[in-house]
């Protein structure tokens, strides 16, 4: 049984048709990148994973059991977190009370001490505001709360979208120390070769289709597969 398994999906805003039979499973452990072009439906998919959108039809079932019909805060107590683009934290509380508080909703959260082994740099931030820190460092306390959550499947949706270089490659490594500590990740992200080198299994989606899965390695290895769906080079 997967941890989670997505069964052709439609999704809507209001009349627009997103998602077209949006098939795709993650397993426990595993780091999954989802792919594509602007506005090729990799947001839709997460907040339909989430329940932010609901799909009209279809079916997703976490550890075996369906949840398409379930409400955001009952898949969060499922211990699904997303991260979302704009990272939802608090700039007016400290980094310590953003991460209590995160701690404080879920059902067995992980200790403050565990998150700030993980996460160094936002032990030696604890007493800043959430405003006070540097983009790099808010999207690291976005993560470092779905963490403290003790999230089953962490969603990732573009963590490096508007970082520095230099950042990003401290977020890599953050991302990585989930990656091997058996978290497992569902990663969206423009950064097609960032993405690539953190993931063991990708999809690509266009239009709202699925239109490709497989490792790294044979995504590399298809070139034209890769020019065709993301216009890159990787
Ligand atoms: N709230 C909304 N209402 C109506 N249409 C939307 C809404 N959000 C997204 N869309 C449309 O849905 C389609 C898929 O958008 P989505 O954000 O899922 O794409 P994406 O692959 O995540 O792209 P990006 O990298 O630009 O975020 C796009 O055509 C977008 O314009």
């Amino acid at each position: 049984m997967s941890l989670l398994e997505v069964d052709k999906i439609n999704s809507y805003y209001g009349d627009s048709h997103i998602l077209f039979d949006v098939s795709l499973h993650v397993e426990e452990h595993e780091v999954v990148a989802l792919l594509g072009r602007n506005g090729a439906g990799k947001s839709t998919t997460l907040k339909s994973l989430m329940g932010v959108v609901q799909p009209k039809s279809g079916r997703i079932l976490h550890k075996g059991e369906e949840v398409q019909h379930l409400p955001p805060f009952q898949l969060a107590r499922r211990g699904i977190q997303l991260v979302p683009e704009e990272r939802r934290i608090f700039g007016q509380i400290t980094v310590h009370e953003n991460l209590q508080l995160a701690a404080m909703t879920a059902p067995q959260p992980r200790s403050l001490d565990e998150i700030y082994e993980t996460f160094p740099r936002l032990a030696e931030r604890k007493r800043n505001r959430g405003k006070q820190l540097s983009g790099g460092e808010q999207q690291m306390l976005a993560i470092a709360r779905a963490m403290i959550r003790n999230a089953s499947i962490i969603m990732l949706d573009e963590p490096f979208e508007g970082l520095a270089p230099l950042i990003v490659r401290d977020l890599m490594e953050v991302c990585r120390k989930l990656a091997d500590g058996g978290h497992t990740i569902v990663i969206v992200e423009q950064n097609v070769r960032a993405a690539l080198s953190l993931a063991d299994r990708c999809y690509l989606i266009n239009n709202g289709h699925m239109v490709y899965e497989g490792t790294p390695a044979q995504l590399h290895a298809d070139t034209s597969v890769i020019e065709k769906y993301l216009g890159v080079k990787v």
